[in-house]
């Protein structure tokens, strides 16, 4: 596989994190429910070492709520905060203010022991990945609240506040991390999910993964939605019999494979095969054929 991750765009989105960390009290890191760990860039822990962080499972509204109730165990066990949200609801929402007060109140209290009768409100960044939900969910969150608070120091560039209530103030720029997908694995998943164009792996390939781990994971959802009596063992009887219940033919009857694969990631995305998550805490991670 010849999936070339950016040294040069990781390095700049690395700086303007470290700038704006100085500027802020909690990084919220955005994450897909559905892959929490594929969609995450593992170079945050090198970035966020001074500041506490606050985990957003976002797009839980699309993800498996027993695992995901899974992966928030998994947090905690490790002393991370997480919350699960749906930033287009606004599901799980108003907790985020709820943690961060918890894990910001030595800093606050110790304002206040300095004689700060009334400590400015809590100021957040938000990380992630593209497409993982940044710019929903700070929308959400601003109920157009965006406040021109102008300079502060140690920027150059005039920084926006937006005003979530009295306590809180997001940076109304969110800091965007690059998915690391060096292994293949995580590349499947996050096309799968749609978090990657689909230029840049071969489709087929990732229709493969999807297909494999529906035959693992969720059988049958797989066996209604194409009303397949069992599934094939082989993969490649099992795109025949999608291609050809799905009318996904080439001239002479011959199973449109690109087609095929479209048709089923197009259909996975779109809930078609209801709410799914594509890994478990845990995990041992198993390698892509
Ligand atoms: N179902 C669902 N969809 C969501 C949720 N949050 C965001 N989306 C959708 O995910 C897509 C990407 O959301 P954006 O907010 O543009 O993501 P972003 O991280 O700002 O993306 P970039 O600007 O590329 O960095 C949009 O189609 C949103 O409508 C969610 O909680 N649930």
């Amino acid at each position: 596989m010849t999936i070339q991750w950016f040294p040069g765009h990781m390095a700049k989105a690395r700086r303007q994190v470290t700038e704006k960390l100085k500027l802020i009290d909690i990084v919220y890191e955005l994450v897909d429910a559905r892959i929490p760990q594929s969609s995450r860039n593992p170079m945050i822990d090198e970035i966020v070492t001074n500041k506490p962080r606050v985990v957003l499972l976002n797009k839980a509204d699309k993800a498996d709520k027993a695992i995901t109730n899974e992966w928030l165990r998994y947090y905690e066990e490790k002393g991370i905060a997480a919350i699960a949200i749906d930033a287009q609801s606004g599901k799980g929402l108003n907790q985020i203010l709820t943690v961060s007060k918890e894990l910001l109140k030595e800093k606050f209290d110790r304002m206040r022991a300095k004689g700060i009768k009334n400590p400015r409100a809590i100021r957040a960044m938000i990380v992630g990945i593209p497409n993982v939900g940044k710019s929903t969910l700070i929308n959400r969150l601003a109920h157009k609240n965006i406040a021109k608070t102008g300079d502060r120091p140690g920027v150059t560039q005039a920084q926006q506040w937006i005003k979530v209530g009295k306590e809180l103030e997001l940076l109304d720029t969110p800091g965007i991390l690059w998915p690391k997908f060096e292994d293949e694995l995580v590349g499947y998943k996050l096309a799968t999910t749609g978090a990657i164009k689909d230029t840049i792996l071969n489709l087929q390939d990732v229709a493969v993964y999807a297909l494999r781990f529906l035959t693992a994971s969720y059988p049958n959802r797989l066996q209604e939605r194409y009303d397949l009596p069992h599934i094939p063992e082989e993969i490649v009887d099992l795109f025949d019999e999608i291609g050809k219940r799905r009318g996904c033919l080439l001239s002479g009857g011959i199973i449109d494979y690109d087609k095929t694969a479209e048709l089923v990631l197009r259909e996975i995305r779109g809930d078609r095969l209801g709410v799914l998550t594509f890994e478990k805490p845990y995990e041992e991670k198993v390698e892509a054929e």
